[in-house]
């Protein structure tokens, strides 16, 4: 595996592939690594002749109270784990590389950004769109793979590319990968690593919980009245704060509170101890 952490040099091994004719599947990741990771990289594999990763903790998508400096970074281990699943390319820039000096462009995705996430981490995703447009100009993929446990960052994602005619080649080069989980159900996240044990063990409530509600509201139940119990079931749990419990279209990201025929998904934010969690499943004719 090439580690490359200049663009001149991430440039050469792309322009050597292309020269052969070879495609290239990129994962784009903030690093410290779990098995959601590698099975977006497992996935990607399937999907062309080289596969990069890069890994970068963009500053950019962090709010000025979050956790950006305490974000795990293992690039040693994590580089590990990559030449493991036979990686091509590691592509780990660092900052200086990617916002040189005058830097002023944002990429606003309206809409699909407006909510949720949106809402609670204002200007979470243009951080998140402006590096993703400079990753994807910068390695050209022909695919590139995220996972479903960010639905939201999935969905401006794909919004952008299509505004904005970003070259991946194909209709479905935007590739969502289903959300890996532990036994107890939790959703694998490096931010798990912040929770102790009692945290650890109170925060299955939430894929449990949600369930729950899921079950509720296509048995029929006012979704109103389920995400209320959804909430208070994480409240009770030990969570200490519910920043969104909601029924969405989910290619629009619309609130809805009907089951309808287009297929829906319930999104969940919440926090527990100083952790913020995220999580999401498909709803009714969506499953
Ligand atoms: N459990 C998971 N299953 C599938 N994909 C995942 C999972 N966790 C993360 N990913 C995907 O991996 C990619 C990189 O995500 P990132 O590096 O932010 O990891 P993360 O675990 O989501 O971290 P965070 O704790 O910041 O949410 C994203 O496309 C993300 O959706
Ligand atoms: C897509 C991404 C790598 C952009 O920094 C990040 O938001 C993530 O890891 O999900
Ligand atoms: N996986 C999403 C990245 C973030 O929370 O900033």
């Amino acid at each position: 595996m090439q580690s490359l952490h200049r663009l001149d040099h991430l440039r050469s091994a792309i322009e050597a592939w292309r020269a052969k004719g070879e495609s290239i599947a990129f994962v784009p990741t903030m690093g410290a690594l779990h098995e959601g990771h590698l099975t977006l990289v497992r996935a990607a594999r399937e999907k062309a002749d080289r596969v990069v990763v890069s890994i970068f903790v963009n500053p950019t998508q962090f709010g000025p109270n979050e956790d950006l400096d305490a974000y795990p970074r293992t690039l040693e281990a994590d580089s590990r784990l990559l030449e493991g699943e036979g990686v091509d390319a590691l592509w780990a820039p660092n900052a200086e590389e990617m916002y040189p000096d005058g830097f002023a462009t944002s990429i606003s995705v309206e809409g699909v950004s407006a909510d949720f996430c949106g809402a609670s981490r204002p200007g979470h995703f243009a951080g998140v769109a402006t590096v993703v447009c400079k990753l994807f100009n910068q390695v050209r993929p022909d695919v590139a793979l995220f996972g479903e446990k960010d639905w939201q960052q999935l969905a401006v994602i794909r919004r952008m590319a299509r505004d904005l005619d970003l070259s991946l080649p194909y209709a479905d080069a935007i590739l969502g990968v289903p959300t890996v989980r532990e036994a107890d159900g939790l959703a694998l996240s490096s931010r798990n690593r912040y929770l102790d044990e009692t945290a650890r063990a109170q925060a299955a409530v939430l894929p449990t919980a949600m369930r729950q509600a899921i079950a509720r509201i296509e048995a029929g139940a006012p979704v109103g009245a389920a995400l209320r119990d959804l909430e208070h079931r994480l409240i009770e749990g030990g969570f200490s704060k519910v920043d969104y419990a909601a029924l969405a279209d989910a290619a629009s990201l619309d609130r809805i509170d009907t089951l309808g025929s287009r297929p829906a998904r319930l999104l969940v934010a919440a926090h527990i101890q100083a952790t913020r969690l995220i999580d999401n499943m498909a709803v009714g004719s969506g499953r």
